[in-house]
């Protein structure tokens, strides 16, 4: 088994899945440096999510490998698999999913209370995340008090308050007004850099690409090189 180069946090070689027999990755390679925020671009239905699926590890490939600090998810058991996930990663979907009766800051605080941090220091980390993601106002709000965009900042903040390695953000900015969408995606991106976030940004959004260090592009489930880029 070949191994994957030391500095790319995150690898994945020559990946391939089908949805009931539907094709969505057709054989594709990338890796993910340590810190980068790489922008993963393409049309609707070009396979970014069951890329980020696969790599996150929600989603063994049918081929292929994924492998994370130079050990490999794809050979991992369902259940390591979702520790991996749940103390290593963030997930940020393209609409916002908070559980409706907890408040801002409860559903802020929910992953660092599943990794067994105290009542108190999950309330005070959730408090420090929404206020620096701009809706520390609305921590005692429950999600049908607030805009879309409070809700989706709020996804936010769940997604970064254990400060995961890495963040899988897809299509973020999809539920937004498009007047949102720069400041959301700007929001994001600082936080992620200040805090040395690996970050993978699934989007069909050209101008999505402006906030990543770097771009690829797929389509059809296979990877494509932008004209000028260097991937
Ligand atoms: N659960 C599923 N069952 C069947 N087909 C699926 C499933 N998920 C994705 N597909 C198909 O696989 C292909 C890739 O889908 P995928 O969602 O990965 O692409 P995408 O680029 O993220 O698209 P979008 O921007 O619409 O989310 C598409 O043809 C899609 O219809």
């Amino acid at each position: 088994m070949e191994t994957p180069p030391d500095n790319d946090v995150l690898w994945g070689r020559s990946l391939r899945h089908a949805h009931e027999g539907s094709p969505a990755l057709l054989g594709v390679s990338l890796g993910v440096r340590d810190g980068e925020i790489l922008a993963v671009a393409g049309p609707r239905g070009s396979g970014k999510t069951t890329l980020l699926r696969c790599l996150s590890g929600q989603l063994v490939p049918d081929e292929g490998e994924v492998w994370f600090n130079s050990a490999p998810v794809h050979t991992l058991r369902r259940a390591a698999r979702e520790r991996l996930r749940r103390e290593r990663f963030g997930w940020i979907d393209p609409s916002p999913r908070l559980v409706p009766e907890l408040t801002a800051r409860e559903n802020a605080a929910l992953p660092l209370l599943l990794t067994g941090a105290s009542h108190r220091a999950a309330r005070q980390a959730a408090q420090e995340w929404l206020e620096r993601l701009d809706v520390g106002e609305c921590a005692r709000t429950r999600p049908a008090g607030l805009t879309q965009a409070q809700r989706q900042r709020v996804a936010i903040a769940r997604a970064l308050v254990t400060v995961p390695e890495v963040v899988f953000a897809d299509e973020p900015t999809a539920a937004l007004h498009r007047a949102d969408h720069a400041q959301v995606l700007r929001t994001l991106t600082t936080a992620a850099r200040s805090h040395g976030i690996t970050m993978l940004l699934a989007t069909h959004d050209s101008g999505v690409a402006e906030f990543a260090d770097r771009t690829v592009a797929l389509v059809d489930g296979r990877r494509t090189a932008p004209e000028g880029a260097l991937c």
